[in-house]
């Protein structure tokens, strides 16, 4: 007799999963190597940015009091008794109607206040000296970046669980950073299932496929932020395949295996978590792709049991695992970001699940629009390739109509959002879900 499972909802199996959700330990990368990690620590400013008063123009260091009397019909003119370029300090005194010749970056003398641009000085020598010759008044702070004006010491600039992007390693650097606290990575062990799986470099043969998941995955693992270790195909024999999954098990923080999760006969998966003794959180979920998405946890460890099928695999991934590996890196906002988008073709085909729709993303008349990209059968490929959004359509009597506003989940995003966020904004699309 064929087990009858019982489906629970998207949100109650992400909640089952993050009761188990764990966190990694903090390491050192140089900081050359530090974006795409997560910090492993708040990142303070410990000295203010600017560090010191700073021109931002190259032009003259001047005293803003000089100029009280400067206009187009008197012109007051300053003696210039040094030069800076950025990197130097002057540390002379600079009196009445004296300037100094400053560069953009450059540290302001101590006796200036003021600093005119060049294009605004009348250059000119006397008696073999520079002086220029000024037209107009200048405020006491004028052209000057302050200390701290960037940021202030003890500015909290990124927390614990930021994404370092391009700009974190910018501040990064500015704050000294030579090696950089980042979260560990998850080790994330990836097995692929079945007996009609060819590798790669394998001519295709009757009856046979080649391996898709291992790679879509092990690039999932890449994206989320995780560390994969692929181990290969497994085949369908159950003996060999329990202490496969036993032996990669102790390899990992968590582990996920495509394939064998339904009912078919070589679907050995359900059996190798009872012989293993691991606790099944759930086994049937009321979505599509990836209703068949199994998760089940041992000694505190997950084990994702994600489907054969590419496009079930796919999503299961991004719902269920992308969150776990976040959290593992203290990243706040585990969830994948969504946002409100116009459909942009209809999706009549109507079902009691929610359904999870490759889609892209565009930009219309000011508005998001979401187009579904093609074929939407769990076991499709092709429609994952320009992949950069999964529609989010909640389970129901009737298809949708273009126009309809809808939920739309973010996969290249590295903001993210709350499990709490990401249920607001389903509650949100279903009470808005109207023609605009
Ligand atoms: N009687 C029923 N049959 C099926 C049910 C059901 O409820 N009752 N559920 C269907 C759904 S929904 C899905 S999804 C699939 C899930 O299948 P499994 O997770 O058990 O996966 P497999 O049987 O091993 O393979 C399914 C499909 O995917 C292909 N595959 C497997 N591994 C890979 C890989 N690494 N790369 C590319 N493609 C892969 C495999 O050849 C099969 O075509 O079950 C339905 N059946
Ligand atoms: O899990 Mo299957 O992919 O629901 O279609
Ligand atoms: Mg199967």
């Amino acid at each position: 007799m064929v087990e009858k499972r019982k489906p629970i909802k998207v949100v109650e199996a992400m909640k089952r999963i993050m009761a188990f959700s764990k966190h990694g330990r903090i390491e050192y990368v140089p900081l050359e190597d530090s974006y795409g990690h997560f910090l492993g620590q708040d990142l303070i400013a410990d000295h203010d940015v600017p560090f010191f008063d700073r021109s931002p123009y190259d032009g003259f260091a001047i005293r803003a009091e000089d100029t009280v009397n400067a206009n187009r019909n008197n012109p007051v003119s300053f003696e210039v008794i040094g030069e800076i370029g950025a990197g130097s300090v002057f540390n002379e005194p600079v009196g009445k109607n004296q300037a100094v010749r400053i560069m953009t970056g450059a540290q302001i003398p101590e006796s200036c206040n003021a600093v005119v641009m060049l294009e605004l000085a009348n250059e000119y020598t006397k008696d073999g000296k520079p002086y220029f010759d000024l037209k107009r008044k200048s405020k006491v702070g004028e052209n000057i970046s302050f200390t701290g004006e960037d940021t202030k010491k003890g500015t909290v600039l990124a927390t614990k669980g930021t994404y370092i992007n391009p700009g974190i390693v910018a501040l990064l650097a500015t704050f000294g950073y030579k090696n950089v606290p980042v979260s560990s990575k998850p080790k994330i062990g990836i097995i692929a299932t079945g007996s009609e799986l060819l590798e790669v470099d394998q001519p295709l043969e009757p009856g046979k496929i080649r391996n898709s998941n291992a790679y879509m995955v092990q690039a999932q693992v890449k994206r989320a932020g995780g560390e994969p270790i692929y181990f290969g195909q497994f085949s369908d024999d159950f003996e060999t395949c329990f202490y496969q999954v036993k032996e990669a098990l102790e390899k990992v923080d968590f582990l996920i295996t495509t394939g064998g999760v339904s009912v078919g006969d070589y679907d050995y998966l359900p059996d190798i978590y009872e012989k293993l003794g691991a606790n099944v959180l759930f086994n049937k979920i009321a979505m599509r792709p990836g209703s068949v998405t199994t998760v089940a946890e041992l000694d505190g460890k997950i084990l994702f049991g994600l489907s054969g099928n590419p496009s079930a695999c796919y999503v299961g991934f991004e719902l269920f695992t992308r969150p776990t590996i976040r959290e593992y890196l203290f990243v706040e906002k585990s969830f994948l970001k969504k946002e409100i988008a116009i459909l942009g073709k209809d999706f009549t085909k109507a079902n009691p699940f929610d359904r999870f729709v490759r889609g892209y993303l565009g930009y219309e008349n000011g508005r998001l629009v979401a187009s579904p990209i093609g074929l939407d059968k769990s076991n499709v490929v092709s429609s994952l390739g320009h992949a950069d959004i999964l529609i989010q359509l909640p389970g129901g009597t009737r298809g949708y109509e273009k126009g309809m506003e809808v939920s739309v989940i973010l996969l290249e995003d590295q903001e993210g959002t709350t499990l709490d966020g990401f249920v607001e904004s389903d509650i949100n699309t279903r009470r808005s879900m109207r023609h605009v």
